[in-house]
Protein backbone atom coordinates (compact mmCIF):
# COMPACT_ATOMS: atom_id res chain seq x y z
CA UNK A 1 0.00 0.00 0.00
CA UNK A 2 1.44 3.51 -0.59
CA UNK A 3 1.81 5.82 1.88
CA UNK A 4 -0.88 8.61 0.56
CA UNK A 5 -3.15 5.45 0.70
CA UNK A 6 -2.24 3.86 3.95
CA UNK A 7 -3.15 7.58 5.69
CA UNK A 8 0.08 6.90 7.78
CA UNK A 9 2.23 10.10 8.02
CA UNK A 10 5.60 9.39 7.83
CA UNK A 11 8.48 10.53 10.00
CA UNK A 12 11.79 11.24 9.14
CA UNK A 13 14.36 11.20 11.61
CA UNK A 14 17.64 13.81 10.51
CA UNK A 15 20.64 13.13 12.29
CA UNK A 16 24.49 13.23 12.75
CA UNK A 17 27.04 14.11 15.12
CA UNK A 18 27.16 17.73 16.62
CA UNK A 19 28.13 20.36 13.96
CA UNK A 20 27.97 18.00 10.83
CA UNK A 21 25.30 20.15 9.21
CA UNK A 22 21.56 18.79 9.82
CA UNK A 23 20.11 22.16 10.61
CA UNK A 24 22.18 23.53 7.41
CA UNK A 25 20.49 20.69 5.29
CA UNK A 26 17.03 21.39 6.93
CA UNK A 27 16.89 24.55 6.34
CA UNK A 28 17.37 23.20 2.44
CA UNK A 29 14.93 21.04 2.49
CA UNK A 30 11.99 23.77 4.16
CA UNK A 31 13.25 26.19 1.65
CA UNK A 32 11.93 24.14 -1.21
CA UNK A 33 7.88 24.33 -2.08
CA UNK A 34 8.20 20.96 -2.24
CA UNK A 35 8.20 20.30 1.44
CA UNK A 36 5.65 22.92 2.27
CA UNK A 37 3.73 20.90 4.12
CA UNK A 38 6.34 19.80 6.64
CA UNK A 39 6.04 19.72 10.21
CA UNK A 40 9.70 19.81 12.08
CA UNK A 41 10.63 18.67 16.11
CA UNK A 42 13.80 19.55 16.90
CA UNK A 43 15.01 18.35 20.25
CA UNK A 44 18.39 20.36 21.10
CA UNK A 45 20.92 19.97 24.05
CA UNK A 46 21.47 22.56 25.96
CA UNK A 47 19.87 24.98 27.95
CA UNK A 48 19.67 27.66 25.33
CA UNK A 49 18.23 25.70 22.46
CA UNK A 50 19.55 27.47 19.75
CA UNK A 51 18.61 25.84 16.38
CA UNK A 52 14.87 27.01 16.90
CA UNK A 53 15.84 30.34 16.51
CA UNK A 54 18.87 29.20 13.67
CA UNK A 55 15.85 28.10 11.73
CA UNK A 56 14.90 31.64 11.57
CA UNK A 57 11.30 31.10 13.54
CA UNK A 58 9.97 33.43 15.51
CA UNK A 59 10.03 32.54 19.60
CA UNK A 60 7.62 30.12 21.23
CA UNK A 61 7.98 26.49 21.08
CA UNK A 62 5.86 25.88 18.21
CA UNK A 63 5.80 28.28 15.08
CA UNK A 64 4.52 28.51 11.94
CA UNK A 65 7.39 29.06 9.82
CA UNK A 66 7.50 31.63 6.26
CA UNK A 67 7.82 28.33 4.11
CA UNK A 68 4.40 27.07 5.70
CA UNK A 69 6.40 24.70 7.71
CA UNK A 70 4.93 24.09 11.54
CA UNK A 71 8.65 23.75 13.62
CA UNK A 72 8.43 22.78 17.32
CA UNK A 73 11.28 22.33 19.66
CA UNK A 74 11.15 19.07 21.93
CA UNK A 75 12.68 19.45 25.32
CA UNK A 76 11.09 16.29 27.35
CA UNK A 77 9.38 13.84 25.75
CA UNK A 78 9.44 12.85 22.27
CA UNK A 79 6.31 10.39 22.27
CA UNK A 80 3.92 13.68 23.94
CA UNK A 81 5.16 16.26 21.45
CA UNK A 82 4.39 14.53 18.28
CA UNK A 83 0.71 13.50 19.54
CA UNK A 84 0.56 17.25 20.62
CA UNK A 85 1.43 17.92 17.00
CA UNK A 86 -1.36 15.31 15.53
CA UNK A 87 -4.18 16.53 17.55
CA UNK A 88 -3.26 20.07 16.89
CA UNK A 89 -3.38 19.05 12.97
CA UNK A 90 -6.94 16.91 13.08
CA UNK A 91 -8.59 19.54 15.20
CA UNK A 92 -7.47 22.19 12.20
CA UNK A 93 -5.10 24.31 14.95
CA UNK A 94 -2.23 23.16 12.10
CA UNK A 95 -2.39 23.47 9.08
CA UNK A 96 -2.71 19.21 7.41
CA UNK A 97 1.28 19.04 7.44
CA UNK A 98 2.43 15.45 5.45
CA UNK A 99 5.73 13.98 6.92
CA UNK A 100 7.41 14.94 9.93
CA UNK A 101 11.01 15.84 9.98
CA UNK A 102 12.76 15.13 14.00
CA UNK A 103 15.96 16.51 14.31
CA UNK A 104 17.93 14.96 17.18
CA UNK A 105 20.57 16.45 18.81
CA UNK A 106 24.15 15.89 17.85
CA UNK A 107 24.99 13.28 20.81
CA UNK A 108 21.29 11.67 20.25
CA UNK A 109 21.84 7.96 20.32
CA UNK A 110 19.02 7.34 17.15
CA UNK A 111 17.91 4.17 18.67
CA UNK A 112 16.49 5.35 21.70
CA UNK A 113 14.40 8.01 19.48
CA UNK A 114 13.54 5.21 17.31
CA UNK A 115 12.06 2.84 19.34
CA UNK A 116 10.04 5.77 21.01
CA UNK A 117 8.11 5.60 17.78
CA UNK A 118 7.77 1.92 17.73
CA UNK A 119 6.61 1.38 21.11
CA UNK A 120 3.83 3.70 20.92
CA UNK A 121 0.68 2.42 20.20
CA UNK A 122 -0.95 5.61 19.30
CA UNK A 123 2.21 7.05 17.07
CA UNK A 124 1.99 3.22 15.18
CA UNK A 125 -1.15 4.29 14.48
CA UNK A 126 -0.86 7.80 12.83
CA UNK A 127 3.18 7.48 11.70
CA UNK A 128 5.17 5.21 9.32
CA UNK A 129 9.18 5.55 8.90
CA UNK A 130 10.43 7.82 6.46
CA UNK A 131 14.23 7.61 5.57
CA UNK A 132 16.93 7.86 8.80
CA UNK A 133 19.11 10.62 7.01
CA UNK A 134 22.35 11.21 8.85
CA UNK A 135 24.84 13.74 8.15
CA UNK A 136 28.84 13.14 8.34
CA UNK A 137 31.21 16.07 8.33
CA UNK A 138 34.29 15.48 6.50
CA UNK A 139 36.50 17.76 8.86
CA UNK A 140 35.72 15.82 12.05
CA UNK A 141 33.91 12.65 11.29
CA UNK A 142 36.62 10.62 11.72
CA UNK A 143 37.83 11.19 14.72
CA UNK A 144 34.00 11.67 15.93
CA UNK A 145 34.02 7.82 14.70
CA UNK A 146 37.08 6.91 16.24
CA UNK A 147 35.76 9.11 19.76
CA UNK A 148 31.95 8.41 19.92
CA UNK A 149 30.10 5.61 19.87
CA UNK A 150 26.67 7.95 19.23
CA UNK A 151 28.40 8.95 15.92
CA UNK A 152 29.14 4.86 15.18
CA UNK A 153 24.96 4.46 15.84
CA UNK A 154 23.95 7.53 13.83
CA UNK A 155 25.96 6.28 10.80
CA UNK A 156 24.78 2.68 11.39
CA UNK A 157 21.01 3.39 11.32
CA UNK A 158 21.06 5.62 8.26
CA UNK A 159 18.90 5.04 4.94
CA UNK A 160 20.96 8.21 3.71
CA UNK A 161 24.52 9.21 4.58
CA UNK A 162 24.98 12.81 3.65
CA UNK A 163 29.01 14.16 3.76
CA UNK A 164 28.39 18.02 4.64
CA UNK A 165 32.15 20.20 4.40
CA UNK A 166 33.90 18.15 1.69
CA UNK A 167 34.22 21.66 0.06
CA UNK A 168 36.52 22.54 3.32
CA UNK A 169 38.64 19.56 3.06
CA UNK A 170 40.79 17.83 0.55
CA UNK A 171 39.52 14.76 -1.81
CA UNK A 172 41.71 12.03 -0.02
CA UNK A 173 40.20 12.68 3.49
CA UNK A 174 36.84 12.20 1.87
CA UNK A 175 37.59 9.10 0.28
CA UNK A 176 39.24 7.85 3.77
CA UNK A 177 35.39 8.85 5.33
CA UNK A 178 33.25 7.20 2.32
CA UNK A 179 35.20 3.78 2.83
CA UNK A 180 34.82 4.05 6.56
CA UNK A 181 31.18 5.00 6.35
CA UNK A 182 30.88 2.38 3.98
CA UNK A 183 32.23 -0.20 6.42
CA UNK A 184 30.08 0.52 9.16
CA UNK A 185 27.14 0.74 6.98
CA UNK A 186 26.74 -1.21 3.25
CA UNK A 187 23.69 -0.09 1.99
CA UNK A 188 22.96 3.35 2.52
CA UNK A 189 23.84 5.55 -1.00
CA UNK A 190 26.49 7.89 0.51
CA UNK A 191 25.73 11.16 -0.69
CA UNK A 192 27.19 14.81 -1.11
CA UNK A 193 25.80 18.18 0.94
CA UNK A 194 27.44 20.24 -1.44
CA UNK A 195 26.18 18.59 -4.45
CA UNK A 196 24.36 21.16 -5.85
CA UNK A 197 21.69 18.18 -7.72
CA UNK A 198 20.87 16.47 -4.30
CA UNK A 199 18.03 14.84 -4.89
CA UNK A 200 16.21 16.02 -1.78
CA UNK A 201 13.02 13.90 -2.50
CA UNK A 202 14.57 11.02 -2.49
CA UNK A 203 16.06 11.75 0.91
CA UNK A 204 12.73 12.49 2.16
CA UNK A 205 11.24 9.69 0.67
CA UNK A 206 9.35 6.70 2.37
CA UNK A 207 9.61 2.89 1.33
CA UNK A 208 6.75 2.58 -0.48
CA UNK A 209 5.26 -0.72 0.88
CA UNK A 210 3.77 0.26 4.25
CA UNK A 211 1.81 -2.19 5.87
CA UNK A 212 -1.35 -1.70 7.62
CA UNK A 213 0.15 -1.82 11.23
CA UNK A 214 2.27 0.49 9.85
CA UNK A 215 5.42 -1.17 10.57
CA UNK A 216 8.29 -0.99 7.95
CA UNK A 217 11.79 -3.24 7.92
CA UNK A 218 14.08 -1.66 6.33
CA UNK A 219 14.29 1.64 7.99
CA UNK A 220 16.29 1.57 11.73
CA UNK A 221 12.87 3.19 12.78
CA UNK A 222 11.96 -0.72 13.83
CA UNK A 223 15.23 -2.41 14.11
CA UNK A 224 14.60 -5.08 16.88
CA UNK A 225 18.04 -5.64 17.80
CA UNK A 226 20.00 -2.70 18.05
CA UNK A 227 23.16 -2.85 16.05
CA UNK A 228 26.11 -3.46 18.62
CA UNK A 229 28.70 -0.89 18.72
CA UNK A 230 31.69 -0.69 21.36
CA UNK A 231 33.77 2.42 21.84
CA UNK A 232 37.47 1.41 21.69
CA UNK A 233 37.81 1.69 25.36
CA UNK A 234 34.88 0.72 26.18
CA UNK A 235 33.32 3.35 28.26
CA UNK A 236 30.45 5.60 27.52
CA UNK A 237 31.64 8.92 26.52
CA UNK A 238 28.21 10.62 28.04
CA UNK A 239 29.60 10.94 31.52
CA UNK A 240 32.31 13.10 30.80
CA UNK A 241 29.65 15.39 28.90
CA UNK A 242 28.14 18.99 29.63
CA UNK A 243 26.85 21.76 28.18
CA UNK A 244 27.77 25.44 29.06
CA UNK A 245 25.41 28.25 28.17
CA UNK A 246 26.55 32.17 28.32
CA UNK A 247 24.17 35.02 28.40
CA UNK A 248 24.92 38.42 28.16
CA UNK A 249 22.84 41.06 28.16
CA UNK A 250 25.55 44.07 26.69
CA UNK A 251 26.99 44.29 23.10
CA UNK A 252 29.82 42.31 22.39
CA UNK A 253 33.23 43.59 21.29
CA UNK A 254 33.52 41.23 18.21
CA UNK A 255 37.69 41.03 17.82
CA UNK A 256 37.86 39.83 21.63
CA UNK A 257 35.19 37.63 20.88
CA UNK A 258 37.56 36.24 17.62
CA UNK A 259 40.84 36.42 19.56
CA UNK A 260 38.95 34.16 22.62
CA UNK A 261 37.30 31.71 20.81
CA UNK A 262 40.65 31.04 18.57
CA UNK A 263 42.57 30.49 21.57
CA UNK A 264 40.24 28.58 23.30
CA UNK A 265 39.70 26.41 20.28
CA UNK A 266 43.58 26.47 19.54
CA UNK A 267 44.15 25.46 23.42
CA UNK A 268 41.28 22.98 23.72
CA UNK A 269 39.67 22.16 20.20
CA UNK A 270 39.15 19.00 20.70
CA UNK A 271 36.95 19.09 23.74
CA UNK A 272 35.16 21.68 22.59
CA UNK A 273 32.52 19.71 20.75
CA UNK A 274 30.40 22.44 19.56
CA UNK A 275 29.60 26.03 19.98
CA UNK A 276 27.37 27.76 18.54
CA UNK A 277 25.35 31.25 19.22
CA UNK A 278 23.76 34.37 18.47
CA UNK A 279 25.54 37.76 19.02
CA UNK A 280 24.86 40.65 19.79
CA UNK A 281 28.02 42.43 18.55
CA UNK A 282 28.61 45.97 19.12
CA UNK A 283 27.87 48.92 16.20
CA UNK A 284 25.59 46.01 14.18
CA UNK A 285 21.79 45.89 14.04
CA UNK A 286 21.72 42.33 13.10
CA UNK A 287 22.84 39.28 15.29
CA UNK A 288 25.68 37.12 14.16
CA UNK A 289 25.47 33.49 14.23
CA UNK A 290 28.58 31.45 14.83
CA UNK A 291 29.72 28.01 14.78
CA UNK A 292 32.39 25.91 15.79
CA UNK A 293 33.13 22.17 15.75
CA UNK A 294 36.35 21.06 17.47
CA UNK A 295 39.36 23.35 15.58
CA UNK A 296 37.24 23.95 12.86
CA UNK A 297 34.92 28.10 13.17
CA UNK A 298 32.97 28.69 10.10
CA UNK A 299 32.69 31.45 9.05
CA UNK A 300 29.92 33.91 10.93
CA UNK A 301 26.79 35.03 9.59
CA UNK A 302 24.96 38.18 9.54
CA UNK A 303 21.14 36.86 10.34
CA UNK A 304 18.41 38.21 8.82
CA UNK A 305 17.11 39.74 11.91
CA UNK A 306 16.49 39.02 16.05
CA UNK A 307 14.20 35.63 16.06
CA UNK A 308 12.69 37.57 19.23
CA UNK A 309 12.55 40.66 21.33
CA UNK A 310 15.50 39.25 23.80
CA UNK A 311 18.47 41.06 22.25
CA UNK A 312 20.92 38.96 24.54
CA UNK A 313 24.10 37.28 22.83
CA UNK A 314 23.43 33.78 23.79
CA UNK A 315 26.24 30.42 23.14
CA UNK A 316 26.01 27.18 23.53
CA UNK A 317 29.31 25.37 24.49
CA UNK A 318 29.31 21.36 24.71
CA UNK A 319 32.38 20.13 26.26
CA UNK A 320 34.04 16.29 26.55
CA UNK A 321 36.12 16.33 29.75
CA UNK A 322 36.42 20.25 30.03
CA UNK A 323 35.26 22.23 33.05
CA UNK A 324 32.30 24.59 31.95
CA UNK A 325 32.54 26.87 34.66
CA UNK A 326 35.98 27.77 33.65
CA UNK A 327 35.33 28.38 30.29
CA UNK A 328 33.26 31.10 31.77
CA UNK A 329 35.29 32.57 34.11
CA UNK A 330 38.03 32.64 31.00
CA UNK A 331 35.06 34.17 28.97
CA UNK A 332 34.48 37.04 31.12
CA UNK A 333 38.05 37.58 31.66
CA UNK A 334 38.60 37.65 27.73
CA UNK A 335 35.98 39.68 26.24
CA UNK A 336 33.30 41.25 28.94
CA UNK A 337 35.91 42.52 31.93
CA UNK A 338 33.38 42.92 34.58
CA UNK A 339 30.50 42.92 32.87
CA UNK A 340 27.68 40.00 33.97
CA UNK A 341 27.18 36.90 32.13
CA UNK A 342 24.62 34.67 33.52
CA UNK A 343 25.62 31.29 32.53
CA UNK A 344 24.52 27.79 33.99
CA UNK A 345 25.95 24.41 33.33
CA UNK A 346 24.54 20.46 33.56
CA UNK A 347 25.53 16.97 32.33
CA UNK A 348 24.61 16.35 29.45
CA UNK A 349 22.17 13.75 29.20
CA UNK A 350 22.25 12.15 25.18
CA UNK A 351 18.78 11.36 24.02
N1 LIG B 1 31.59 24.81 4.26
C1 LIG B 1 30.54 24.11 4.68
N2 LIG B 1 29.98 24.43 5.84
C2 LIG B 1 28.91 23.70 6.26
C3 LIG B 1 28.39 22.62 5.50
N3 LIG B 1 27.34 22.09 6.18
C4 LIG B 1 27.22 22.82 7.32
N4 LIG B 1 28.17 23.78 7.37
C5 LIG B 1 28.40 24.77 8.45
O1 LIG B 1 28.66 24.04 9.65
C6 LIG B 1 28.18 24.76 10.78
C7 LIG B 1 27.29 23.86 11.59
O2 LIG B 1 26.18 23.51 10.79
P1 LIG B 1 24.77 23.13 11.43
O3 LIG B 1 23.86 22.86 10.29
O4 LIG B 1 24.36 24.12 12.44
O5 LIG B 1 25.14 21.78 12.16
P2 LIG B 1 24.20 20.88 13.10
O6 LIG B 1 24.53 19.46 12.82
O7 LIG B 1 22.78 21.28 12.95
O8 LIG B 1 24.74 21.31 14.53
P3 LIG B 1 24.16 20.84 15.97
O9 LIG B 1 22.67 21.00 15.92
O10 LIG B 1 24.82 21.75 16.94
O11 LIG B 1 24.58 19.42 16.16
C8 LIG B 1 27.45 26.00 10.22
O12 LIG B 1 28.31 27.10 10.28
C9 LIG B 1 27.19 25.62 8.77
O13 LIG B 1 27.12 26.75 7.91
C10 LIG B 1 29.03 22.28 4.26
O14 LIG B 1 28.67 21.33 3.53
N5 LIG B 1 30.10 23.06 3.90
Amino acid sequence: MSVEASGFLPINLLTGFLGSGKTTLLKRILADPAFADTAVLINEFGEIGLDHDLVESVDGEMVLLRSGCVCCTVRDDLATALKELYSRRERGLLPPFRRVIIESTGLADPFPVLSTIKADPVLRHHFCAGNVITTVDTVNGLRQLDTYIESNRQVAVADRLIVTKADLEADSKGDSLRARLRTLNPDAPILTAADPNLDLSSLVAVQSDVSPSGSLSQSGFYCEEPVRLVSSDGVPHQAAISSISLSIDRPVDWTAFGLWLTMLLNRHGERVLRVKGILNLNGEERPVAVHGVQHLVHTPVHMDGWPSEDRSSRLVFILDGLDGALLKRSFEAFTLAHMPVVASCQIAAAR
